[in-house]
């Protein structure tokens, strides 16, 4: 990670050598006209941005000369597609960055988008307005094993011979061979995770460059006709003056009282299809994908795809808030301020279910957005911080179209898929309020690294003053 407190560069003294700044074009979605004209920037939002960091490294270390754009008049999204060596480039250009990008980044990515709508500005504003955090623990705890079925804490060969010698003997680690590939495993795995963020910006920066989506329509702003009837509804009598909890519980369906689990339709039938066409297409195209989570292998990342600002983040701040502070007012339910959302993807030779874990989010959405599939059902057992937490576990199916509410510590996991394919958008809620507290993950005070985007959903700020009685 860019070290936040090294001295920041310089700002460039013309703009052309923002102009020829492999990971701004990429992140304006080759539309960098809609900032630049000839040798200046024209939206003030980017003047104050204008200290590029990677912009020192496109002067003198780019491997070729990029296409410069003309006057909005004349250029066209064709002028400034970037092939070829921008992968190894903006790799290189972030190598060399003296800072997260996604403040810089954010304020960049703020006009229109490659297919003519609007992103969220609020959305964007907000990402370049606050830092967000990880906790140091992401790097040394909770590193999956999913052969041995365990969460391990790793710092080094001595200390993971100390802690779990004789457990991981016990669950089928009995040689020296297996010992040195757990070993290495791990160690890629922390590397994965310490490079996670900066890769993400890069990747989220070149597929908003060169992927063609096949249904543009879902990247236009949250549309009330993709959503549930009962959905809105619900939404909307949870912001009504006097609404309670026992009204809104009227309008959700209670899977568990004593696990405080709901379900509700969320998405229309329609949307879900629209959506699920896209995710394939996109699955399928030569775009360079990151892992949903630390579990799943298979799946897409919302942010990465570009589905955080049009889809998620209004999914957020206009409905789920109003909903999950009604339900969840101890777990934050009304300071939800970031998200880290993706779809998970069970099918027949790849991922076909998911241990046993709890997330890290203060509450979560699991929506079913298909296809045909039979298995894969949820199982939820206590909370995570309760000794007797898996005893009764409570099985709940999935259906289509419709999502399934609980608290990011309540353990779960999914069963086997049996037939077809499973595809679900799942929404970690976060509030930093809650976390800054207490990390969810380590259960200490957090250790905060600055990290791109929403990060963990930790922030520097004093918290607010919350009522929380979970993770004491
Ligand atoms: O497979 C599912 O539906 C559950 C996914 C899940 O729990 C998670 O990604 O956190
Ligand atoms: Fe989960």
């Amino acid at each position: 990670m860019p070290n936040p407190s090294s001295p920041v560069q310089p700002a460039p003294r013309s703009c052309l050598r923002i102009h020829n700044c492999p990971v701004l074009h990429a992140a304006s979605g080759g539309s960098a006209k809609r900032f630049l004209v000839g040798d200046r920037v024209v939206s003030p939002a980017l003047s104050a941005s204008c200290d590029c960091p990677i912009s020192p490294r496109c002067d003198s270390g780019a491997t070729r000369p990029y296409p410069v754009l003309g006057t909005p008049s004349t250029s066209s999204r064709e002028d400034v597609f970037l092939r070829g060596p921008i992968q190894s480039s903006l790799t290189s250009a972030v190598k060399n960055c003296q800072r997260p990008l996604a403040a810089w980044l954010g304020a960049l990515v703020y006009g229109r988008t490659r297919y003519g709508g609007w992103r969220g500005r609020f959305a964007m504003a907000t990402a370049a307005q606050r830092r967000f955090c990880r906790c140091a623990c992401f790097c040394s705890q909770n590193l999956y094993v999913a052969r041995y079925g365990l969460h391990l804490h790793f710092r080094d060969e001595h200390q993971l011979r100390r802690d779990y010698g004789p457990l991981l003997r016990s669950r089928g680690c009995v040689t020296s061979k297996d010992f040195q590939q757990l070993l290495e495993e791990l160690e890629q795995e922390v590397g994965r995770r310490r490079r996670l963020g900066q890769e993400s910006v890069v990747r989220k920066a070149l597929i908003a460059s060169s992927y063609h989506p096949a249904r543009p329509e879902v990247y236009s702003s949250l549309q009330d006709a993709a959503l549930a009837p009962e959905f809105m509804a619900a939404a909307e009598y949870s912001t009504s003056p006097g609404a309670d909890l026992e009204g809104l519980l009227q309008r959700l369906e209670t899977v568990s009282e004593e696990k405080r689990i709901y379900r509700v339709p969320v998405f229309s039938a329609k949307f879900c299809q629209t959506l699920l066409e896209e995710l394939e297409h996109f699955e399928q195209s030569d775009m360079p994908k990151g892992r949903p989570n630390t579990m799943n292998n298979h799946g897409v990342l919302m942010y990465e795809l570009g589905l955080d600002d049009p889809l998620v983040t209004p999914l957020r701040e206009r409905f789920l808030l109003p909903l999950m502070a009604l339900l969840y007012p101890d777990y934050g339910g009304g300071y939800l301020d970031s998200h880290r959302a993706f779809v998970v993807k069970y099918a027949l030779g790849q991922d076909l279910e998911l241990g046993c874990h709890y997330d890290n989010a203060e509450l979560t959405l699991n929506v079913a957005l298909g296809k045909d599939f039979t298995g894969g059902a949820l199982y939820f057992g206590g909370l995570f911080q309760s000794p007797a937490a898996l005893k009764e576990t409570l099985e709940v199916e999935h259906v289509v179209g419709s999502g399934i509410l609980h608290r990011g510590g309540q353990l779960h996991g999914a069963r086997p898929l049996c037939k077809g394919e499973r595809w679900n958008l799942v929404v970690w809620l976060r509030a930093s309020a809650v976390r800054n507290r207490l990390c969810p993950m380590c259960c200490q005070k957090p250790e905060l690294v600055d990290d791109e985007g929403f990060g963990d959903g930790f922030t520097r700020e004093e918290p607010t003053t919350v009522d929380v009685c979970v993770l004491t």
